[in-house]
């Protein structure tokens, strides 16, 4: 399995915010990961990618326990946090060449892969501004483009097209189509278009339970349309 979380949990002050879920994705699955505001997937996709602590239960991500293994646990992810946060002062390729770094790449190999994701990641016409002066879907394509630096085998996007216009959302999911072709995607969305757009499966968490976890085709065979069904779920 790519990602295994098993009873997880995360408690804040008094609160549940995730509460025992359990779930996991296959090698190559790309699984959109609903829920309404404040459901628990970015505390979910947190502790995934090991910037928070679970309270209880277990996750693991390409074999690695993020708790107990994090560095081989993060090097197997791309994470693109929901608030992508980007040095606004740097130049595009003066950001993925420090990330890259970051990572422990360098040299030819870098600049190589550096150049690879820009194209990838349509950030040709940009790479000489600085972050600061992108429009917000271009900044969105650099958090990308940093998330897929070092090849890692499973992506974790937290909302990555919120805020974007229909060109840019669709341009976006391109991207994430693409590169997401030999590895394995968690990302959630609040736009049920981007699910039936882009994924294999759909798991639907609600006040830090899931209460859905089945294919695109099974949830299609029920005849009610994916709207109708979160909204059962999760009102
Ligand atoms: N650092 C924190 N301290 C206390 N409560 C928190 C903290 N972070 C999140 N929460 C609470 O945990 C719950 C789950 O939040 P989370 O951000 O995981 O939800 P979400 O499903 O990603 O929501 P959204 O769709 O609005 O992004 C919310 O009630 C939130 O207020």
């Amino acid at each position: 399995m790519s990602i295994e979380v098993t009873n997880l949990a995360k408690v804040y002050g008094s609160q549940r915010a995730v509460d025992g879920i359990s779930f996991s994705l296959k090698k190559g699955e790309i699984v959109g990961f609903l829920g309404p505001n404040g459901a628990g997937k970015s505390t979910t996709m947190k502790i995934l990618t090991g910037y928070l602590k679970a309270t209880e239960g277990i996750a693991k991500v390409s074999g690695f326990d993020v708790f107990k293994e994090p560095m081989p646990a993060r090097r197997s992810i791309g994470y693109l946090p929901e608030h992508n946060p980007l040095y606004t002062d740097m130049y595009v390729t003066e950001f993925l060449l420090f990330s890259g770094k970051l990572y422990g790449m360098k040299g030819a190999s870098l600049q190589s892969r550096v150049e690879e994701v820009i194209v990838l990641c349509g950030l040709e016409t940009e790479k000489r501004k600085k972050i600061g002066q992108l429009s917000k879907g271009y900044r969105q394509r650099v958090g990308l483009a940093q998330s897929f630096l070092h090849n890692p085998s499973v992506l974790i996007l937290d909302e990555p097209t919120t805020g974007l216009d229909p060109n840019q959302i669709q341009e976006i999911r391109d991207v994430i189509r693409t590169a997401g072709k030999d590895k394995t995607v968690l990302f959630s969305t609040h736009i049920m278009q981007e699910v039936e757009a882009l994924c294999d499966r759909v798991i639907i968490i609600n006040k830090g339970k899931v209460v859905n976890d089945s294919s695109l085709q099974e949830l299609r065979n029920t005849g009610n349309s994916l709207e109708e069904i979160f909204r059962r779920l999760t009102s």
